[in-house]
């Protein structure tokens, strides 16, 4: 298989197969050609040269609708989901039942949708009548597997992109027993993920793509996660974590008892040079504290100081003036200009201070916004670009680079390397371990524990909208932090224990 875009050469004459029974992985670096080559196979592009076989035979996959009579089926990251219909008619749109004048049979659409959810194993995790827009992310994702495996053709291969960033740990759990049952009925199961973890765990088989090329396929139970390193990124990274000397003593955000709509009483003090981590599960409270502190959440009580002074509140233009960056979790929906350049992308968060700072020359800081673009080796041909065009992964680098040349006073990263390759994480921390060397506060935000403890001086640990705890470097361990982040159920199941 080989993609031409243009002059981009997306893939490089790929041969690979896809054994029935199997989880294949697929990794590569941002832009290696993951999410091309299962474009390919789901019928979205069309390669330049090469065919697919299925069984043996050539398949011609001119559209979707050829891939999924075919039996190909794809788990997207971001699922369409119709916001005002019910789960059952988002799962079977296209193919709802009708009774005589077009009306839709509810009573068959409540008959199918029950029996799908129980022999799918769903029953107790996504009730049919809620709408589309009470889904959580995991039950959007459910949504579209229940579209992949119900009606029409059966499944024959079946791949997930990204299936898990934004999945909770009980979730993936769900999701890797769904996987094992597809691979028990012979499907043959692709599965795109930088969690190299995850990857080890659940594959059989992984593929290595670089620059668009096959450059290894390895058997998951003899490989190592060097070697899937060095295949990906062509070199050894040889550290992941930075060291860095200790915290100053400036206080540079202040935050007493600070309290949302859903975060009650938060106290953080976050000084000059540190970096403190945020750890707690998925709905602990931890993005909604980040967005308060940025402007964009309403605040009932409490105070916030930076460098000593009030931040203003419910004004996110006037928090940035202040000195405080937030890069969000959802960063291709909240942040980027699709159609805009990667220039203009990086430079938006700096224009605005040169309006303020009328000296500030524009070539410096344009300088300044290609040397992050280089150095989280953002995989365009040039920073002329249009963001649209960049794979996800690399969309993401852009919205970083954005806040990291901006140098706040504070910055709050939220997931920052969600969806980002191993060799760009290895070069986020770095920048991370910089900022905070020119004294930056740091407020890191991540649901990867090892990345958490490899990067914060303190972790300060959340859960159901409050702080349960905090741990320096020396104290903070996996188990200690799940034990914070639990704190609640285990008291409660200790007293039901104990009574
Ligand atoms: N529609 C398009 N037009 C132009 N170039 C494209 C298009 N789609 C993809 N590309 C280019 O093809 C290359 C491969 O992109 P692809 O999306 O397959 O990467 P990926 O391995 O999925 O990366 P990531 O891990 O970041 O999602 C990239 O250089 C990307 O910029």
């Amino acid at each position: 298989m080989t993609k031409r875009f243009g002059a981009v050469q997306a893939l490089n004459d790929v041969t690979l197969d896809l054994p029935g029974g199997s989880v294949t992985a697929l990794m590569g670096e941002n832009g290696a050609g993951k999410s091309t080559l299962l474009k390919i196979l789901t019928g979205d592009h069309r390669p330049t040269q090469g065919r697919v076989l299925l069984d043996g035979r050539p398949v011609d996959l001119r559209s979707p609708a050829d891939a999924r009579a075919a039996g190909i089926r794809i788990i997207p990251q971001e699922p369409e989901i119709v916001p005002h219909v019910s789960v059952a008619e988002n799962v079977y749109t296209g193919s709802l039942p009708r009774r005589a004048g077009r009306r839709l049979d509810r009573a068959e659409l409540r008959r199918r949708i029950t029996a799908d959810l129980d022999r799918l194993g769903f029953a107790d995790v996504l009730q049919p009548d809620l709408l589309g827009s009470q889904l959580t992310a995991a039950q959007r994702q459910l949504v579209e597997i229940m579209r992949a495996l119900t009606g029409g053709t059966a499944a024959r291969v079946i791949a997930f992109d990204e299936p898990t960033s934004s999945l909770s740990e009980h979730e993936v759990d769900a999701l890797f027993a769904l996987i094992d049952r597809l691979r028990d009925q012979g499907v043959a199961v692709v599965y795109v993920s930088h969690r190299m973890q995850e990857i080890l765990r659940l594959a059989d088989r992984i593929a290595v793509l670089r620059d668009g090329a096959l450059v290894g396929v390895r058997d998951a139970r003899t490989t190592t996660e060097d070697d899937l390193v060095r295949l990906m990124v062509g070199r050894d990274l040889s550290t992941m974590f930075v060291r860095r000397p200790v915290v100053g003593d400036r206080v540079v955000l202040d935050v007493r008892g600070l309290t949302t709509d859903r975060v009650h009483g938060i106290d953080l003090r976050i000084h000059a040079g540190e970096v403190v981590g945020l750890a707690g599960l998925i709905g602990a409270g931890r993005s909604e504290l980040a967005l308060a502190l940025a402007g964009d959440l309403p605040v009932r009580s409490g105070s916030v100081t930076l460098d000593g002074r009030p931040l203003p509140s419910g004004s996110p233009g006037a928090v940035i003036r202040a000195g405080l960056g937030l890069a969000p979790e959802e960063r291709k929906a909240q942040a980027l200009f699709l159609h805009r350049t990667i220039r203009d992308n990086t430079s938006i968060a700096v224009l605005e201070r040169l309006r303020r700072f009328r000296f500030v020359k524009r070539g410096a800081e344009r300088d300044l916004a290609q040397e992050y673009i280089d150095r989280l080796r953002v995989r365009t041909p040039s920073i002329e670009h249009e963001v649209r065009k960049l794979s996800g992964g690399n969309q993401q680098k852009v919205v970083l680079a954005r806040w990291l040349a901006r140098r706040p006073k504070l910055l709050i990263l939220d997931e920052p390397t969600r969806g980002i390759d191993v060799g760009a994480k290895a070069e986020i921390y770095r920048i991370i371990a910089d900022l905070a060397e020119q004294g930056v506060a740091l407020l890191v935000i991540s649901s990867e524990l090892p990345e958490l403890l490899g990067l914060a001086d303190r972790i300060v640990v959340m859960q159901n909208g409050r702080t349960t705890g905090e741990l320096n470097r020396a104290e903070a361990t996996e188990e200690a932090v799940l034990a914070l982040a639990m704190a609640d159920d285990i008291s409660t199941s200790a007293s039901g224990a104990a009574s």
